[in-house]
């Protein structure tokens, strides 16, 4: 039995941009996937997942086309948790030359799912990291971001970056441009979290800021000028200039709401965070719904959020410069 953990991450800058060769700055933060596998002497797979709805539900099944139907859960939302896990599990197998492995799989997670806190990636590593070492083959952290990579691009069709998988495979600060992946030095950051209670559809959020820039000039400008922006935040970064940060995460947050992916309740988190002084704030990942991040060392930030309407939870999420590692073999 082998327990690998990963975790998830906030956009500093440069979410959407970055799926069309913009540079992006993901951090990893404190909150976890956690992901258990067990060989089996079939080829079967048996998933339990506790987070994926109020009840969890676990599911057996030996492929992805003669999926259990003996559970009381829609179709589409095992399929949604399956591709996940499937694709890890491909992986893993590739990687041992081991094309018949089964499994006993358990994932808990702190993680929101959908809400752009890079849910789907944390467990894609975790679970890699896990299967390679269940088959005697540890891969170094740079292997396993590079087949979480693969899984995710599978499982969203051609849209994703290598910004999620790369940042919790590895942790901490880092920043990426196309194939370039690379960790940079980055301060201890005051992270402040609020998170709507709700999800966005990322596809279709991704598939929408595809269509603005080939529709229009401007919207094509847009992203280039978040490219921008992401290379004066790595300056800011570097100069540990958390004012300067701050400021370009509001202009961030701007050039996201203008790409059509912000939401009523993340501009109300977002106007909220900033009212009560924080140094900036933005929306985090797809956007549509989910999470905004904003940098404040007070807890002014939290207070303001807890009582802001449509903000779920609120929580400080430290900067975690662990990347995926094992928990227990
Ligand atoms: N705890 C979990 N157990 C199983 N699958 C999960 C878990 N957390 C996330 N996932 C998978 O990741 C998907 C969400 O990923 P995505 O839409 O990319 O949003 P994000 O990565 O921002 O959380 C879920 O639909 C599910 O397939
Ligand atoms: C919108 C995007 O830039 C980030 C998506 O992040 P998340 O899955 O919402 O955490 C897509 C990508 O980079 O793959
Ligand atoms: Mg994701």
């Amino acid at each position: 039995m082998t327990t690998s953990s990963a975790p998830g991450k906030i956009y500093l800058f440069g979410e959407h941009a970055v799926v069309y060769g913009e540079p992006a700055v993901p951090c990893a933060i404190e909150r976890r996937a956690r992901v258990t596998v067990e060989q089996r002497e079939d080829s079967h797979l048996r998933v339990h997942a506790d987070d994926l709805s109020l009840d969890g539900f676990t599911v057996e099944y030996s492929g992805a086309t003669d999926t259990a139907p003996d559970i009381d859960v829609s179709e589409s939302l095992i399929q949604a948790a399956m591709g996940y896990v499937d694709a890890a599990v491909r992986q893993a197998r590739d990687a041992a030359d081991a094309p018949d492995a089964g499994f006993d799989i358990t994932i808990e997670s702190d993680i929101p799912l959908g809400a752009g806190l890079g849910s789907s990636a944390a467990v894609t590593v975790a679970g890699i990291d896990a299967a390679t070492r269940e088959l005697g083959v540890p891969l170094e952290p740079a292997e396993v971001a590079d087949r979480a990579f693969q899984a995710e691009y599978e499982v969203q069709e051609g849209q994703a970056s290598r910004a999620d998988t790369f940042c919790s495979a590895v942790g901490g600060a880092v920043r990426v441009e196309g194939e370039d992946c690379r960790a940079i030095d980055a301060p201890d950051l005051p992270i402040v979290v609020g998170f709507d209670g709700g999800a966005g559809d990322t596809g279709e959020l991704v598939a929408g800021v595809r269509e603005l820039r080939e529709t229009y000039g401007f919207a094509a400008d847009t992203v280039a000028a978040i490219g921008d922006i992401v290379r004066e935040g790595e300056r800011s970064l570097a100069d540990e200039d958390v004012e300067r940060l701050g400021e370009l995460m509001d202009f961030n947050h701007g050039l996201l709401e203008a790409l059509g992916v912000s939401s009523r309740s993340l501009d109300n988190m977002v106007w909220a965070a900033r009212d009560a002084g924080a140094y900036g704030a933005k929306l985090t990942g797809a956007g549509g719904g989910g999470c905004i991040v904003a940098l404040d060392d007070s807890e002014e930030t939290e207070t303001a959020l807890r009582f802001t309407p449509g903000c779920e939870e609120t929580f400080r999420a430290g900067l975690d410069r662990e990347g995926v590692r094992l928990e227990e073999q």
